[in-house]
């Protein structure tokens, strides 16, 4: 288990204050955060404003030595057994940096795996089958500049998993790609936990990605954790509205009335817009399931239901409310 226990991370950075003068200040980038990572499962880490989620990725990968507080993995302190540590964990960032461009993908896997001590057959068998994991065995002498996103991608992942980890981060994995590729990548992302039993911290700014791949999710502000649940509790928990859209063909003066009615009786909002098609779409949103007077009430007016849907809240917008909340 990797276990973050009330971590701290102050940056000092230097100031300029007036023609000569400089003076130290210090940035508090993570407060008193503590969570934890086991195999097999996918946690998120999710933030609102400045919430460093990258400084917590660096000092679980060892590469930042926190202020104060622990992390342990698998037992072993990230300070003091660093060594121990790095064996564990491996990091896999989106976007294109950290392979070699004129490189080819084997070569690149050669390179990071020298990196962790590998070599000889045991180096050679690791990369075949990492090759053929991501599906860029066919591509593997061909030079990195000539990949497409989506196989640079497949490579990071590739590189992520060359020290067989049992800890990894994946810091904004899909970013910039295109929808199908990014598909793919969470589909391989989901079963590194369910079939190779990874512990896996993801941060995104997709969130319907969190949505679907994270077992549970963690939400910081500033550093600090704010929310800390599964993404269907986190959703129930705040008690958001529902929105329950209908479209009818007309809108009479009284049919008008009733909507308001209805909306205030049972304490929600509502919103009524023309469509192009010249019909009229009624969305009503409040924390009671309205569908079923709704329905009524349009029998009684003898109005026809062109169509007819809910929307519960999503994960999306719980972070919105919690940003609003908390004034982002
Ligand atoms: N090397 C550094 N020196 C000083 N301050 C830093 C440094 N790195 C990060 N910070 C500050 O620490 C805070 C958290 O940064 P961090 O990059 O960890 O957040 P993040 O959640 O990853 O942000 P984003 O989603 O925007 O990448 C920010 O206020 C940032 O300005």
């Amino acid at each position: 288990m990797l276990l973050a226990e009330n971590v701290r991370k102050v940056y000092r950075v230097k100031e300029k204050k007036g023609w000569f003068r400089q003076q130290w200040t210090e940035v508090e980038a993570v407060a008193d955060l503590s969570f934890r990572m086991v195999p097999g499962k996918i946690i998120g880490l999710l933030g609102i404003n400045g919430a460093g989620k990258t400084t917590t990725i660096k000092m679980c990968s060892t590469l930042l030595t926190p202020t104060s507080g622990k992390i342990t993995v698998d037992g072993y302190d990230a300070v003091k057994d660093d060594r121990f540590v790095k064996a564990k964990v491996n990091m896999i960032a989106g976007g294109e940096r950290m392979l070699y461009w004129r490189l080819t993908g084997r070569e690149n896997l050669q390179y990071f795996g020298s990196l962790y001590g590998l070599q000889g057959q045991a180096l050679r068998d690791r990369i075949d089958s990492l090759l053929l994991q991501v599906g860029l065995f066919e591509a593997a002498n061909t030079p990195v500049e000539r990949y497409s996103k989506g196989m640079k991608q497949r490579l990071q992942i590739a590189r992520g998993l060359i020290n067989d980890p049992r800890y990894l981060f994946l810091d904004e994995p899909t970013l910039g790609l295109d929808a199908p590729i990014a598909r793919q990548l969470r589909k391989h992302v989901s079963e590194l936990a369910s079939q190779h039993g990874k512990a896996i911290l993801l941060t995104s700014h997709y969130i319907h990605e969190v949505e679907e791949l994270c077992d549970e999710v963690y939400i910081i502000d500033k550093g600090r954790l704010v929310a800390h649940d599964t993404p269907e509790h986190l959703t129930k928990s705040l008690h958001l509205d529902t929105a329950l859209q209908v479209v009818i063909p007309s809108l009479s003066d009284s049919l008008d009335y009733d909507l308001r009615r209805l909306v205030l009786d049972y304490g929600g909002s509502h919103e009524i817009a023309e469509t192009d098609e010249q019909t009229w779409e009624v969305t009503l949103r409040g924390k009671t399931d309205m569908t079923t007077p709704l329905l009524s009430l349009l029998a009684a007016h003898q109005s026809p239901v062109l169509r007819l849907s809910t929307q519960q809240p999503s994960l999306e917008d719980v972070i919105l409310h919690m940003a609003d909340r908390r004034g982002a």
